[in-house]
């Protein structure tokens, strides 16, 4: 079986670990037959893992955050190549979903002899995610993250507590299949695909990747005590019953607002838009975990 590394020398928080020699040690240790391919710029991912898998690897590894997860993910759509992960990001959302071991040599062997599952994958405004998406506050700080130079859970606390004290929510109308939400705010509307935003904060416990369906999230306010009550259930996985957020789900879903609201999909930043529409793709994509 071949397989090919996809590597962003730019992900994670430890640059000097020399993340080709590892794989390399890792990948010849468990016998597999292999390349390494570094991405030169944002956005080379998807192109390099589509030429992967017309060359023939079966399993294609990205190497890193969920960001460059979503771009080999994209470049194997509609192919016969299979997702691998070797988590390098801050947050690994879809690596912990899928129990991909965290440590570089156990998911080296881990892709090396994985087992293959397919998932669902969603598409907000046309661009895919595997992890989730979201509109409002969390696109915002997304936004403000990717600027701030510095990467890490740290940076994102500081940037996100910064921004709660003035940012607010814009009003909003939603249409899933069967039911309208009418006349409520969007403070966090998230899309959960799987259920985890990454660093085990659990945006939507009950998430299943391969049920076909989206779970919502709508976080309408948030004032200070729900904030408390938000980040504690976000951290235990209690969100549905903290009372500081509706649950929702659907596979087709309309999103109105009063205002431009930022969007992001798999923890990075897209744009601002007024009209969404968010739809999930079952069983899409072949996982080698
Ligand atoms: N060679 C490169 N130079 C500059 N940017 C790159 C390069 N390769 C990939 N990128 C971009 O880096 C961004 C961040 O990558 P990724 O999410 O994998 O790591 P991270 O930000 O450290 O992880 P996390 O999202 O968990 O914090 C991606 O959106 C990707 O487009």
């Amino acid at each position: 079986m071949r397989l090919c590394f996809i590597l962003n020398p730019t992900s994670g928080t430890n640059r000097s670990q020399n993340v080709a020699a590892l794989l390399t040690e890792h990948a010849t240790a468990a016998g597999a037959e292999f390349g390494i391919k570094p991405t030169e710029y944002a956005g080379h991912a998807e192109l390099l893992a589509r030429e992967a898998a017309a060359a023939g690897c079966r399993v294609v590894v990205a190497v890193g955050g969920d960001g460059t997860v979503n771009e080999v993910a994209r470049g194997l759509l509609g192919t016969g190549a299979a997702l691998g992960i070797v988590p390098r990001g801050s947050g690994n959302g879809l690596a912990r979903h899928l129990h991909v071991p965290l440590d570089l040599p156990g998911a080296v062997r881990r892709v090396c002899q994985p087992g293959f599952q397919r998932i669902d994958a969603g598409r907000i405004n046309g661009h895919w995610f595997f992890c989730t998406a979201g509109l409002g506050f969390d696109a915002h700080v997304s936004r403000l993250f990717a600027q701030a130079g510095t990467r890490g859970l740290a940076t994102y606390v500081k940037v996100a507590l910064r921004e709660y004290r003035h940012y607010r929510p814009t009003a909003v109308q939603l249409q899933l299949e069967n039911e309208a939400i009418r006349d409520t705010s969007c403070y966090v509307l998230a899309f959960a695909n799987a259920a985890q935003y990454g660093n085990n904060a659990y945006i939507a416990p009950h998430a299943n990747i391969q049920d076909g369906l989206l779970d919502l999230c709508l976080i309408d306010r948030l004032p200070f005590w729900r904030a408390i009550r938000v980040g504690v259930g976000l951290g235990l996985g209690t969100l549905p019953t903290s009372g500081g957020a509706q649950f929702h789900r659907g596979r087709r879903i309309r999103v109105q607002a009063a205002a431009p609201l930022g969007f992001h999909v798999d923890g990075d930043y897209v744009a601002d838009a007024t009209d969404f529409e968010v739809l999930l793709e079952p069983l899409a994509l072949e996982v080698a975990v």
